[in-house]
């Protein structure tokens, strides 16, 4: 069985040439890279940041030792190193008051790293090549790891661990995942809240429009909500806010209460704002990629190989 060790965010230094270690003494960052590539038979995880022609973009995660404050930790772009490239694992390495972590290939969809930061998994994300008629993102490639689902329910879980919630519901289709798995986690049931035309009983409806600008209906059920039910709403996604705002206008027209909102994204549209600012919630995006949330385009796209050149160059 894996370790696997969610670590805080590391402080991210400037990539190129110049990164070294040198910081602490002892090695400069050639002989840290010969050091690596030699011990690179006992790793056990990896990361790519991104490639460009002629360029490979690792990581190395510098801890100067466990106990280390966040001030000790360095992430460091190492570039043309086409040796790490090639490996399919992480290399760690370890020197008196030191320790090191190479990844090389982190896109692997069903690899589980032993050591990551917090929001690790968002990495695994693909970007949208197929234009406006879908999602922007694809956050399901994410679900597709153990080790990730796990990770980003536990986040999304974490600030209303102490919270009473008497039922977790969540919005047609993706919000199903985060929020059958979150109820399940939790202890709870699960409420639906349908997309128009799959309700075999009587439904309370709204209009709404979301990202696409489409005039759509989502149902809800009306024998489960009643006044003061307490209820975690859970989607995949906040982009316009739209449709998470008629979400909770059918459970609050019932009299539920809404005790929370999880999503992996909220994004800073106005919709995104207003419910923010009104409800409790919880995201996996922490406040530094926020703006490349925001952007629709993750940094880390740049590992992608896509038969779509506008995609790949996005960007640069
Ligand atoms: O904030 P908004 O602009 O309203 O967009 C957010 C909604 O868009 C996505 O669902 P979508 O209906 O595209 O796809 P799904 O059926 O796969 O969940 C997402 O999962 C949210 O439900
Ligand atoms: N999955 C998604 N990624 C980005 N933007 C979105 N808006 C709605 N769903 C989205």
């Amino acid at each position: 069985m894996l370790e696997h060790r969610v670590t805080e965010p590391p402080i991210v230094t400037s990539g190129g040439q110049s990164a070294h270690f040198s910081r602490r003494g002892k090695l400069q960052q050639r002989s840290l890279m010969q050091h690596l590539l030699k011990t690179a038979n006992s790793f056990t995880s990896t990361e790519l940041l991104g490639r460009a022609p002629g360029l490979t973009v690792g990581r190395v995660l510098y801890r100067a030792d466990r106990s280390s404050s966040n001030r000790d930790k360095k992430l460091i772009k190492i570039r043309d190193a086409p040796r790490l490239k090639r490996r399919s694992s992480a290399v760690s390495v370890s020197e008196p008051g030191f320790e090191f972590s190479a990844f090389a290939k982190s896109m692997d969809v069903l690899n589980i790293p032993t050591e990551c930061e917090k929001s690790w998994y968002l990495a695994l994300m693909a970007p949208n090549v197929k234009g406006s008629h879908y999602a922007w993102l694809d956050p399901s490639r994410l679900y597709c790891n153990q080790q990730a689902f796990k990770d980003c329910v536990e986040d999304l879980v974490q600030p209303f661990q102490n919270d009473t919630i008497d039922i977790i519901a969540g919005i047609d289709a993706m919000g199903f995942i985060l929020g059958a798995a979150i109820a399940h986690r939790l202890g709870k049931g699960f409420l639906t809240i349908r997309k128009e035309g799959h309700s075999c009983v009587e439904t309370k409806r709204k209009n709404y429009s979301d990202y696409t600008g489409q005039e759509k209906v989502m149902e809800m059920r009306t024998d489960v909500v009643k006044k003061d039910l307490r209820i975690l709403l859970v989607d995949q996604w906040i982009e316009t806010g739209g449709t998470m705002e008629a979400a909770i206008a059918l459970i609050e027209e019932q009299g539920g209460t809404i005790a929370g909102i999880a999503a992996i994204c909220i994004e800073d549209s106005k919709g995104g704002k207003r419910i923010k600012e009104k409800y409790k919630c919880s995201t996996c995006v922490p406040d530094h990629l926020q703006p490349q949330f925001n952007n629709k385009y993750l940094e880390s796209f740049k590992a992608f190989k896509t038969k779509f050149p506008d995609m790949q160059n996005k960007s640069e």
